[in-house]
């Protein structure tokens, strides 16, 4: 369990980017930070991980203080998957992914080999093991990314707007795999992203942040769509909403599920 009680960040005296945060993450779900851009989703994601220092609070995994550990020793026991997938430029896919591996004191052929599952776990051909990260797609990369986070088999996986700079087809089969590979591995993820479709998509639970990491509203993806919060919430997660409500129609004795554009999005079961 990661647990968040009362932090705050102030980068520079008055600027306050999260205030008085406190939030649970069970063990083993997956937990979407969701908010607009400067609401302080990436401050909390790296005080999990000590790249960012609360000014005040504590964050605590399984019952103890990030603090008590070992920066380095933490860092390299969670991984961390960002946006721009952070490779290596100059170094191979399985080098990599591999390099992790090696830091953690393994030998270079078990960890080429463990790169190699790991490369085919992600869903990457292992044709593309030699190639350079330039010489990838975006949706390749982020796959590297998420190979090389699962490398030290971390129970924790924090991910910042992982797939945000991919087209929306290749976000799709990618926030697929992530729902995959956590069906398999169970791991405890946070999730951050602005995008209210991912976040509802991936988030067992979300966790809907306005501005200065203030909790607008917490709860199952059907429970936010069933009940916002307040109109903060109710705006943020309906800025289309047409797409979101469905109504039906019959057509040919069958029922049509239609969006609200009434485009046909599929047929009701009996
Ligand atoms: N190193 C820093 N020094 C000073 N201010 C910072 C620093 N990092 C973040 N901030 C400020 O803290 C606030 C929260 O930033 P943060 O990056 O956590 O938000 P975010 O929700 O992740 O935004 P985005 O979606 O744009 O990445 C912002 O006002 C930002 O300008």
């Amino acid at each position: 369990m990661i647990e968040f009680d009362e932090v705050t960040k102030e980068y520079r005296r008055g600027s306050v980017a999260v205030e008085a945060f406190s939030l649970e993450i069970p063990s083993h779900r997956t937990v979407a930070l969701l908010g607009s851009s400067g609401s302080g989703k990436t401050t909390l994601l790296r005080m999990v991980n000590r790249m960012v220092e609360p000014t005040s609070g504590r964050v605590l995994i399984d019952g103890e203080d990030v603090r008590a550990r070992d920066a380095v020793e933490l860092r390299r026991s969670i991984g961390y998957v960002l946006q721009a997938g952070g490779l290596l430029p100059h170094r191979t896919v399985i080098d990599n992914v591999a390099t992790v591996l090696r830091l953690g004191g393994m030998t270079r052929k078990p960890a080429r080999l463990r790169a190699a599952e790991l490369m085919d776990r992600v869903g990457l051909e292992s044709s593309l093991a030699r190639r350079y990260p330039a010489e990838l797609s975006g949706g390749q990369q982020q796959r590297v990314g998420v190979a090389r986070a699962l490398a030290p088999d971390p129970n924790i996986l924090l991910m910042d707007e992982p797939f945000g700079a991919v087209d929306p087809i290749v976000r799709r089969d990618l926030q697929d795999e992530l729902l995959r590979l956590q069906a398999e591995l169970g791991k405890t993820i946070v999730f951050v992203t602005h995008d209210v479709d991912e976040a509802f998509r991936l988030g067992d639970e979300v966790v809907v942040l306005r501005g200065h990491g203030v909790v607008a509203q917490r709860g199952t993806p059907a429970e936010i769509l069933a009940a916002p919060a307040d109109d903060f919430v109710a705006d943020f997660i309906g800025a289309n909403r047409a797409e979101r409500s469905l109504s039906t129609v019959d057509i040919g004795g069958r029922s049509i599920a239609v969006d609200g554009n009434g485009r046909p999005v599929g047929v009701m079961q009996k």
